[in-house]
């Protein structure tokens, strides 16, 4: 039989105690009470604990202090602060202080059952672990330094249901990064549900997120479950969270403060229970900076933030990628796996890949064809772009070497006709895929939209 969860509960005030015991004794989970951190600390050295809920205000320190302890010595150990209703700022440093979750006082049942439901199930056993890895398709490849270190930061923060922000330049992987996260933590059996920020539009943006009713504008023809609800006990992975019009940010901020959501229409709010994680490859700060994006949802979604480094910046890695992705391709079109002579993958190592892996991909899935079945050589790569021993690495606005030539033509029209230029070149990477081609540029699907329109190119 498997045995009775241990929980540490941690409060100065006896009838807050009390009434913590009695509700978690009611879902089957034993207690043991500390009064201070002294209690506590003597405690952790006796029990092996199952999670640990604290105060925050202790008579002889504070639960940050008993955070930090317990990452130090009982790092397996999820513990939770309880704060006063509406801290955010005490709740954000206790999970970047390593915090599995908060609970705002009073303390609602709901949210304290959904926190150690998530926190028991941290305690997988390997088969729950490998039927939840089994679930992304897609592995991480890369054994540089800075790729080993994403990768243990992966695991400790699928340990935790603190917001994850994640930065890097198009293709890096950001959203295989989210996957990992979601996959590798105690909402793996919940849904993982990706939303690109960027390609809805903004009128049906409330809809989207939030849900409808019936009837509450046209075209609603029948009740709709918002992206939150799709997520509800899982995660919410907000793709380009920078080309959320402002808005909406003000919806979005407040569905995670209260964690509730109304969908359009209606006059009740719904309960969720969603982890949010974001990505952009733009400098969020920056446009809080131009006021572009809120400060109050940047420090709200950015309680902890990821980088994913460029490509360039481990070249190392390509030759395993390179063949991880061959291997993949191969597997997708039913075909035997191509191989790399070595001059094509010395050029793939002195290549500045600005698309990152998603390149890398689109590289090889193309040489593939162009090698018809044999090894793959170094002019099937059709790297036509600089490669970085042509430029010298730390330039990147290099141009390329086929630029257009300006003769007689303004300034105006000779951007105009590189702008062309480089938006075909990107669409024609992307397969025709606007979106994939506007992330490629580092424009939003909005901007891509415009600017197909604006030069006759759609
Ligand atoms: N380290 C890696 N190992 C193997 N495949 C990877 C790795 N990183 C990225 N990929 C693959 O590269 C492609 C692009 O990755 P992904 O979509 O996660 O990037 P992204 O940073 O979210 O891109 P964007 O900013 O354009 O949304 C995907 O097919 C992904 O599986």
């Amino acid at each position: 039989m498997a045995q009775t969860p241990l929980a540490l509960i941690v409060d100065d005030e006896p009838d807050i105690l009390q009434l913590l015991g009695i509700t978690l004794s009611r879902m089957n989970i034993d207690t043991r009470q500390a009064e201070n951190l002294g209690q506590a600390y003597q405690l952790l050295e006796k029990h092996e604990f199952d999670i640990c809920l604290t105060d925050m205000r202790l008579p002889d320190g504070d639960g940050i202090e008993l955070v930090e302890h317990i990452q130090n010595k009982h790092p397996e150990l999820p513990v939770a602060l309880i704060t006063a209703h509406g801290n955010m700022e005490i709740a954000i440093d206790a999970m970047k202080a390593g915090a599995f979750d908060f609970l705002s006082k009073p303390v609602d049942l709901g949210s304290l059952r959904n926190l150690i439901s998530a926190a028991l199930k941290l305690k997988q056993t390997p088969e729950q672990k490998s039927k939840a890895n089994s679930k992304v398709k897609k592995q991480l490849i890369g054994d540089t330094p800075v790729m080993k270190h994403l990768k243990q930061t992966i695991l400790k923060l699928a340990r935790s249901q603190a917001p994850v922000y994640i930065n890097g330049e198009s293709g890096t992987g950001k959203e295989l990064v989210a996957k990992l996260i979601h996959y590798k933590g105690p909402r793996a059996d919940k849904p993982f549900v990706p939303v690109n920020c960027g390609a809805i539009p903004s009128e049906l943006m409330e809809s989207e997120f939030f849900g409808h009713k019936k009837g509450s504008f046209t075209g609603a023809i029948a009740d709709k479950k918002g992206l939150f609800q799709s997520a509800d006990g899982g995660t919410l992975f907000l793709d380009e969270i920078a080309e959320l019009p402002l808005n909406m940010q003000v919806k979005l901020l407040r569905a995670i403060q209260e964690k509730t959501v109304r969908p359009v229409g209606s006059e009740t709010e719904i309960n969720i229970d969603v982890r949010i994680l974001s990505a952009s490859h733009k400098n969020l700060l920056k446009l809080v900076d131009t006021e572009e994006f809120r400060k109050d949802l940047f420090y709200r979604i950015n309680v902890i933030e990821l980088k994913v480094p460029p490509l360039r910046e481990r070249t190392d890695d390509i030759p395993k990628l390179a063949n991880y992705l061959l291997e993949q391709l191969a597997k997708s079109q039913g075909l035997g796996v191509s191989s790399l002579s070595d001059t094509a993958l010395a050029e793939l190592k002195r290549y500045d890949f600005p698309g990152n892996i998603r390149e890398l991909e689109n590289i090889l899935e193309r040489a593939i064809t162009l090698s018809m079945g044999e090894q793959i050589q170094q002019e099937d790569l059709n790297l036509g772009t600089v490669t970085r021993t042509q430029e010298s690495d730390t330039d990147q606005s290099s141009a390329p070497s086929n630029m257009p030539q300006r003769s007689g033509l303004s300034l105006d029209e000779y951007l105009e006709k590189i702008e062309i230029q480089e938006i075909m070149k990107a669409l024609e990477e992307a397969n025709g895929n606007k979106t994939q081609a506007a992330k490629l540029l580092g424009i939003s699907f909005r901007a891509m939209r415009y600017k197909l329109k604006k030069l006759q190119l759609d």
